[in-house]
């Protein structure tokens, strides 16, 4: 008998990145924790932190469950999930002409409550953006909700001059290490 596949996210890029390998989750459940950064925190343990701390909140005894959270980082600086226009311009004004990292940690639990961990860090490198096309992008209203205010499956795929790492990491569900852990603790693709 199969195992219940439980995707603990919200975030519909999560499930389309696991569509996008053929996985469909059985069930869908939203974690609702406090994303808050703690005093200090820097950008890689604070979405190890989340990820777990999603899986804990939303974990189905039994079945394999998945968890992520994505933070972009300016060296120790974590950039907000915009969720104003002042916030997307701020970002992208950081962003723009410069080297950052995208760290998307995942969690993940299977039926007989082991759990397994991984955080995939990527560096992303934005042209210099000038004013008129920030102002453009933030017309466009995809940097709503998105970690350091773009998307990069969006139109912000045109302001990045380099990139290093995991493509879907950036997007928010590092595919193949999540293939990984899903393996390890011995899901099998139905
Ligand atoms: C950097 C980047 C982030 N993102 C998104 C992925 C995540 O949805 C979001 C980061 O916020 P998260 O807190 O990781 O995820 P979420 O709140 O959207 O969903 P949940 O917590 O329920 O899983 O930013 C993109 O879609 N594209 C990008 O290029």
């Amino acid at each position: 008998m199969q195992v219940t596949l439980v995707l603990a996210s919200s975030s519909p890029r999560r499930l389309d990145l696991l569509r996008q390998i053929g996985i469909i989750p059985d069930r869908i459940v939203s974690p609702d924790i406090d994303e808050t950064p703690q005093p200090h925190e820097v950008p890689r343990s604070l979405a190890a932190r989340l990820a777990r701390a999603k899986l804990d909140s939303a974990a189905i005894p039994g079945s394999f469950t998945i968890a992520a959270d994505t933070v972009v980082g300016l060296g120790s600086r974590i950039l907000p999930k915009a969720e104003t226009e002042a916030e997307a311009r701020q970002c992208l004004t950081m962003l723009s002409g410069r080297r950052h990292k995208v760290y998307s940690a995942v969690a993940v639990a299977g039926p007989d409550g082991r759990i397994a961990m991984r955080t995939v860090a990527s560096v992303v490198a934005f042209a210099r953006l000038e004013a008129g096309a920030i102002e453009h992008y933030i017309t466009s209203g995809e940097w709503r909700g998105k970690a350091g205010g773009y998307a990069i499956q969006g139109r912000a795929a045109g302001f990045i001059d380099f990139l290093s790492g995991s493509y879907t990491g950036v997007v928010g569900l590092p595919l193949h290490e999540t293939l990984n852990l899903l393996r390890g603790l011995g899901w099998r693709a139905p």
